[in-house]
């Protein structure tokens, strides 16, 4: 009997985990981001601004959620680093793509790398979201501005290579299109938290309908 009660009682308090990616460029501000989640989600406050170095690796932490659990991985974004993402792109249920909108000089390097992102076919379905850090600082980009440099920046690279080779296939190119008209972008300040509730709400809804199915038998209760 007890065994059937701790049975059910464990099926009720079930709670799914889903893995989210965070990445973008070094200094981009993901490991203030993830370590800003922590304080705001859990009762052990993640590391201050000042206590944080460059990555070189990955960092994670796990947040519980109403019958959910989501584990980030902030993952290193130097250029030599770099080659690690995809490793993750199999198992991950949601990928937020973090841009400083405060650096104009490395506006388009970040939208080179999110365009590499974006064409992993592994990644192709998945949430995605574009979040445009930094927002604390005066001369920041906005959403909207954020928003529209990545159009101009993808409208150029498709002229750009018009003019030379083909720039991917008819499917592969209206797809993009489409991801790119549906991309999510939200505006945060990692530092101050702004803008970080949101983004995790969002993401815990997506990862809910993401095509990827959580793992077979996950079973956190209690963690
Ligand atoms: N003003 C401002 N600065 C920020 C914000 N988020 C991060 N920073 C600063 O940006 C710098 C880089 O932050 P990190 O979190 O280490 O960046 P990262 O993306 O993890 O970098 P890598 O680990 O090298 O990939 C640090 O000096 C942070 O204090 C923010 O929201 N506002
Ligand atoms: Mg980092």
């Amino acid at each position: 009997m007890y065994h059937l009660l701790k049975g059910f009682h464990e099926y009720l308090t079930r709670k799914e985990e889903f893995s989210v990616i965070i990445i973008g460029l070094d200094g981009a501000g993901k490991t203030t981001l993830l370590e800003q989640i922590k304080t705001l989600y859990t009762d052990t406050p993640g590391l201050s601004p000042d206590k944080i170095a460059p990555t070189v690796g990955q960092n994670t932490g796990k947040i519980a959620l109403p019958s959910t659990i989501l584990q980030f991985w902030d993952l290193g974004g130097q250029r030599g680093i770099r080659n690690i993402w995809p490793k993750y792109y199999d198992d991950c249920h949601a990928v937020a793509y973090v841009i400083d909108a405060d650096d104009r000089e490395r506006l388009s390097e970040g939208w080179e790398v999110f365009d590499a992102v974006l064409s992993a076919p592994q990644i192709l379905g998945l949430p995605l979201l574009l979040l445009a850090n930094k927002q604390d600082s005066p001369h920041s980009l906005s959403v909207e501005e954020i928003r529209h440099d990545y159009e101009d920046w993808y409208q150029r690279k498709v002229e750009n290579a018009r003019r030379s080779v083909r720039y991917g296939e008819g499917d592969e190119m209206s797809a993009r299109r489409e991801r790119i008209a549906s991309l999510e972008v939200m505006g945060i300040s990692a530092i101050q938290g702004t803008g970080v509730r949101n983004a995790v709400d969002w993401l815990f809804l997506r990862v809910q309908n993401s095509r990827r199915e959580p793992p077979k038998g996950s079973n956190n209760a209690g963690s």
